[in-house]
C-alpha cells in the first residue's frame, strides 16, 4: 500500500510558485488529494551562505519524522515537493529506517538535471536544494546532517545519478573524488537509456532497499515546462516510464520522491497532469 504526501517547500530555491504549486495539483487530480506538511518558518541568522537554512532544516526535520512513521507502518511513501531540498528529510527516513529495521544500507537512484552536491563551500547560488546530496553523504554544514540520526545516511558506492547535464565544476570534483556512478544525459543518448539501466540495476542490486529521488526538471523543458531552474534538453514522458518500469521491476524500491514541480511556469498543464499520471502509474505497477 501507498501513502502520498507532499510539503510545498519553497525556501531550498526562494521560487514563490512553489509555495502553491502543491495546492494545484491537490485541488486539480483526485488522485493527489493528499496529506500536506507545512514549511517550518523558523528565525535566521546570516551566518551561512546557505539560504534559509533554519527554516529549510526544521522542514526537513518534520518531513523526515512523517516518513519514518508512514514506513513504519508499512506503507511504501509516494512524497512529493516542493523544491528538492526536501530530499534530506525523505531519503534520510529511509535511510535511518532501513537501519533501524534491517541494519542494512539503503541505495539512492538521483534523476535530475542537476547533480545537487554543492556544499556550504562551493555553492554559487545559496540554495539548499543545490546541496541536498552532500548532506546525505555527511558533507556540509551539520544543520543538514543531523535528520533522525548524526551522520552520513547514504555510501558514495550505493547511489547512482540518472540524467545530469548541468554540474558546476566543484560538483563534478566532488562526483569523482567520491567515486559516485553518474550518467550525464548526453551519456545515455550515446550508450541507450536500457543500457545506462541494465548498469544502474547492476551497480545497486546488492542492496535490498532504494530511495528513488525524482526530479521534473530532468526531463526536457520544451515537454515539461512547469519547474523553476530549467535545463535545455532532457527526458520524455517515455524514457521517464521506461525508468520507473524497469527500476521498479528489477530493484527493490522502498520510496519515492517527485520534486520540483512549479505550476508558475507550468504550460497548458502538462507538467501538472504528468505528475499525476506518474503517481498513478506508479501506484499501478507497485507490487504491493
Ligand atoms: N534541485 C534543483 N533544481 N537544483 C538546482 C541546483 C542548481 C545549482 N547547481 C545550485 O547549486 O544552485
Ligand atoms: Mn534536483
Amino acid at each position: 500500500m501507498f501513502s502520498i504526501f507532499g510539503c510545498p517547500m519553497h525556501h531550498g530555491v526562494g521560487a514563490p510558485g512553489l509555495k502553491y504549486s502543491l495546492d494545484y495539483l491537490r485541488n486539480r487530480y483526485e488522485n493527489l488529494r493528499i496529506a500536506k506538511l507545512p514549511e517550518i518558518i523558523m528565525e535566521e541568522d546570516a551566518s551561512t551562505p546557505l539560504k534559509n537554512l533554519n527554516t529549510v532544516a526544521a522542514t526537513c526535520q518534520s518531513i523526515a519524522q512523517y516518513m519514518y512513521s508512514v514506513l513504519e507502518i508499512g506503507k511504501t511513501p509516494i512524497f512529493l515537493g516542493g523544491d528538492h531540498s526536501v530530499v534530506m528529510g525523505s531519503a534520510s527516513a529511509s535511510s535511518v529506517y532501513v537501519k533501524d529495521t534491517f541494519g542494512e544500507d539503503t541505495g539512492l537512484i538521483y534523476i535530475d538535471a542537476h547533480a545537487d552536491i554543492n556544499t556550504d563551500q562551493t555553492t554559487v547560488t545559496g540554495n539548499i536544494h543545490g546541496v541536498p546530496v552532500s548532506a546525505l553523504l555527511g558533507m556540509g554544514n551539520p544543520k543538514l546532517t543531523g535528520f533522525l540520526k548524526e551522520g552520513p545516511k547514504y555510501k558514495p558506492e550505493n547511489i547512482v545519478y540518472l540524467g545530469l547535464r548541468d554540474i558546476d565544476p566543484p560538483e563534478l570534483t566532488i562526483l569523482n573524488e567520491q567515486k559516485i556512478l553518474y550518467y550525464t544525459y548526453e551519456e545515455i543518448c550515446d550508450k541507450g537509456l536500457d543500457q545506462c539501466l541494465t548498469e544502474t540495476i547492476r551497480h545497486l542490486s546488492h542492496l535490498n532497499h532504494i530511495h528513488l529521488s525524482f526530479d521534473i526538471d530532468s526531463m526536457d523543458p520544451d515537454i515539461m515546462p512547469g519547474v523553476s531552474v530549467p535545463v535545455p534538453g532532457g527526458f520524455d514522458e517515455e524514457d521517464v516510464f521506461l525508468m520507473f518500469r524497469r527500476l521498479m521491476n528489477e530493484l527493490h524500491i522502498l520510496s519515492y520522491d517527485i520534486v520540483e514541480f512549479n505550476q508558475e511556469y507550468d504550460k497548458g498543464n502538462r507538467t501538472a497532469d504528468f505528475v499525476s499520471e506518474l503517481v498513478d502509474f506508479i501506484e499501478k505497477s507497485g507490487k504491493n
